[in-house]
């Protein structure tokens, strides 16, 4: 096959860093175009100098991108910024594929993106086309897809441990409480202050508890699921690593037992390249998934009856972002879906 042409839109943030990472040693992708906004104009080795070895286009701004040349794009920016400019892209070339990374096509129901998001959806067209891009649970629609709205980090995490359990109805889908913690390259590279290592690097702060954006997204894709609406408690907090998120859900069981939620967990994940299960007795951790496209589950029986504690952990620039979208990309070019994917964790 002839490499595909990739454009990724927000290439001086983390999310398209890594995309470029990636992207860089993929057999079939040729990286063909990067933008940036206040970047604009410099070197990507000027903002990422890790990328020495590689010889990539310069950063430019996405007006100047001729979309017609391209076969994808993916697009790591800020959300609310996405959806005209996605819209533009497609208008300029409407085969090109694209890989969203960013929230703005992820909610299917447009009341529910102005509640969540505070203004009505300004491309209300494509975000009814979009397809939801959590590839173990998508992935026929996904391959025919043109938009792939990729999750978000945390309900990447949370939808793999609890998707399967809600569909086996194993657990009441209305006592869900999810604990979740990340690393603080979830927030972006832009600065701000509470990203600082002076106030990131020596404490955990809870933000958005109960209250998260990413608890409509969850609610969606487990309402399907269970075939029912859903109300989930979704606590996210900061903690201070670069990468790496950790979700902890508890759970009432509907006459299951805590080794029925393992076993179908083991089911539903046997032919899954990057979804692990682990054993009873063995925790996931941050560290085993660091820099990788895993992702590892567990689960553990509360002392409290009838409960069980689900654990789920991934990279939020890989699984959570980047590398999702890769494995997405792979399904849309017809290339084995591992393709460029298979790097183990970075430990320690
Ligand atoms: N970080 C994470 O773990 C995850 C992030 N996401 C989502 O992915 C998207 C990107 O996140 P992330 O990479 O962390 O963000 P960053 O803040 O690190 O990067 C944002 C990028 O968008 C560009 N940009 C900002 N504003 C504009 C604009 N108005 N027009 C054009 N370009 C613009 C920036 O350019 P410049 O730097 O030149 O100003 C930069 O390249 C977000 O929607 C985020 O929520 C999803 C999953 C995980
Ligand atoms: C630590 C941190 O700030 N994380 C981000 C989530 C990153 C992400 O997945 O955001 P999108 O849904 O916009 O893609 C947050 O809580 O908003």
């Amino acid at each position: 096959m002839t490499k595909k042409k990739i454009g990724i839109l927000g290439a001086s943030g983390y999310t398209g860093a890594d995309a470029v990472r990636l992207l860089a040693r993929h057999p079939n992708a040729e990286i063909a175009a990067l933008t940036a906004n206040t970047h604009a104009g410099k070197a990507m080795t000027e903002v990422f100098p890790h990328f020495f070895m590689l010889d990539l286009p310069k950063l430019v701004e996405w007006e100047k991108v001729d979309w017609t040349r391209l076969d994808a794009v993916f697009c790591g920016l800020p959300h609310g910024t996405t959806q005209e400019i996605i819209a533009a892209v497609l208008k300029a070339n409407p085969r090109i594929k694209i890989l969203d990374m960013s929230a703005d096509f992820r909610l299917r129901n447009k009341d529910s993106y102005a509640q969540w998001y505070g203004h009505e959806h300004r491309a209300l067209e494509l975000q009814g086309e979009a397809v939801y891009g959590l590839t173990e649970l998508y992935r026929e629609r996904i391959t025919a897809a043109r938009l792939v709205a990729c999750p978000g980090c945390y309900p990447t995490a949370v939808l793999l441990a609890l998707v399967p359990l809600a569909k086996a109805k194993l657990i009441d889908i209305d006592d869900i409480i999810i604990d979740a913690k990340s690393g603080v390259t979830g927030a972006g590279r832009g600065l701000k202050q509470n990203t600082l290592f002076s106030e990131a690097g020596e404490g955990l702060s809870p933000y958005s508890i109960g209250t998260h954006r990413h608890s409509a997204e969850i609610e969606q894709e487990i309402g399907v699921a269970a075939g029912s609406a859903v109300t989930v408690n979704f606590s996210p907090h900061l903690i201070p690593m670069a990468r790496g998120e950790f979700c902890t859900s508890y759970v009432k069981l509907n006459g299951a037992t805590p080794d029925d939620l393992r076993a179908e967990l083991e089911k539903a994940y046997a032919n899954e390249p990057f979804v692990y299960v682990t054993k009873k007795g063995v925790l996931p951790q941050t560290q085993n998934v660091r820099g990788s496209n895993y992702v590892q589950i567990g689960v553990v029986a509360d002392r409290i009856k009838n409960r069980a504690i689900v654990l789920s952990t991934l990279d939020n620039l890989v699984k959570g972002s980047a590398g999702q979208a890769i494995q997405n990309m792979n399904l849309m070019f017809g290339v084995p879906e591992t393709t460029g994917l298979e790097q183990i964790a970075l430990f320690p």
